[in-house]
Formats: structure tokens, C-alpha cells, sequence
């Protein structure tokens, strides 16, 4: 039902408020989830593990610490009912360089079925993000979670100086 969306998204954007202000990215809040059995495999935020991380990518690196496993690897662990909530849809390009979150969740082949997103990324920094297309081409669901997108874009942009 869809009610459980709005209730993972919250707990996203709970999360996102736990990250750094910087005006060259985004405050983004994310979890994985077991969607079978309603279990959160990770959660994760912006700037929460070491280095200029991700909300998805602090995900992934913690799942790999804990399982002992290179991120690229986490389909050995991941159940195959696992959806991604993320506040902000994944990044395509990175101004950084990094490698960006949807080759992350690319190359972890089709572990994670669904993303679920809270709005689709503003054009400041990288115009257009054609991530979606790209997730969607490879079999992977973007659904994009209504209702909270004012909030989460107030919470993502507060380190910018408007
Ligand atoms: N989905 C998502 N999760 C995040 O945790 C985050 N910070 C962004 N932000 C997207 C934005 O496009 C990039 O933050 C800039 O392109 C700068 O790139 P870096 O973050 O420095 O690698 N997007
Ligand atoms: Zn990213």
C-alpha cells in the first residue's frame, strides 16, 4: 500500500537532515530495503561515510563493511526483493568525478528491483538527470514517491546560499 512508501521516504528524509550543509551537493537521506519481509537492510546519508559519499553509495559501503564483500559484489548478499528509497533520484554524473549511483546500482545487476525516489533531481549542477531512462532500460522500477517534495528539496539544497 502506498502509505508504506510515505513512511520509508520520511524515514529517508529523517536521515537526510543528518547531512553536512555543503553548496556543492545535495542533503539526500536513503534506505535499502527487504521489500518481502519489510526488514531495512541499510540506511544511509549524504556525506555519512568517509570521503564526498552519497546517501546510496554510504548504503552500499556499509552493506559491504558488514558483509565483508566489495560493494560491486553485494548481489551475493542482496535478497532479491531489495528496493532503494532515496529522497533525491540517483545521481547519473557526478561534478566530483565519482563514480555516480546509478552505475552503482547498475552493476549490482538486478538485485535492486525498485527505486523509489522522493523528487527527480534539480538541474543545478549536472543539468537533465537521464538516470531514470537508464535504471528503467536495464529493468530496474523508478517510482517516484508524491507529496513530500517541498520538504525534501528545502532539507537537500540548505547548505546552498540562496
Ligand atoms: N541522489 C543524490 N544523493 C546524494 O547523496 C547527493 N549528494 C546527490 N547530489 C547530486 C549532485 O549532482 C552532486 O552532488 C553534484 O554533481 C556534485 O558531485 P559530488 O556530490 O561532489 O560527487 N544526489
Ligand atoms: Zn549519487
Amino acid at each position: 500500500n502506498p502509505q508504506v512508501h510515505i513512511e520509508y521516504m520520511k524515514q529517508a528524509l529523517d536521515l537526510a537532515r543528518k547531512s553536512p550543509p555543503k553548496p556543492t551537493n545535495y542533503r539526500v537521506g536513503a534506505l535499502l530495503v527487504d521489500s518481502k519481509t519489510d526488514t531495512i537492510l541499510a540506511t544511509g546519508y549524504t556525506l555519512e561515510c568517509e570521503g564526498n559519499t552519497h546517501a546510496e553509495q554510504s548504503c552500499l559501503i556499509k552493506l559491504s563493511k558488514e558483509h565483508n564483500l566489495p560493494e560491486e559484489n553485494l548481489v551475493e548478499i542482496l535478497p532479491d526483493s531489495t528496493v532503494l528509497y532515496t529522497t533525491v533520484e540517483p545521481c547519473f554524473k557526478r561534478l566530483s568525478g565519482n563514480l555516480p549511483c546509478v552505475e552503482r546500482i547498475l552493476r549490482l545487476g538486478n538485485a535492486i528491483k525498485t527505486v523509489y525516489v522522493g523528487v527527480i533531481e534539480p538541474e543545478k549542477f549536472v543539468g537533465q538527470n537521464t538516470g531514470r531512462k537508464q535504471l528503467e532500460e536495464a529493468g530496474i522500477k523508478v517510482v517516484l514517491v508524491r507529496g513530500m517534495e517541498d520538504e525534501i528539496l528545502l532539507v537537500a539544497t540548505a547548505g546552498h546560499i540562496s
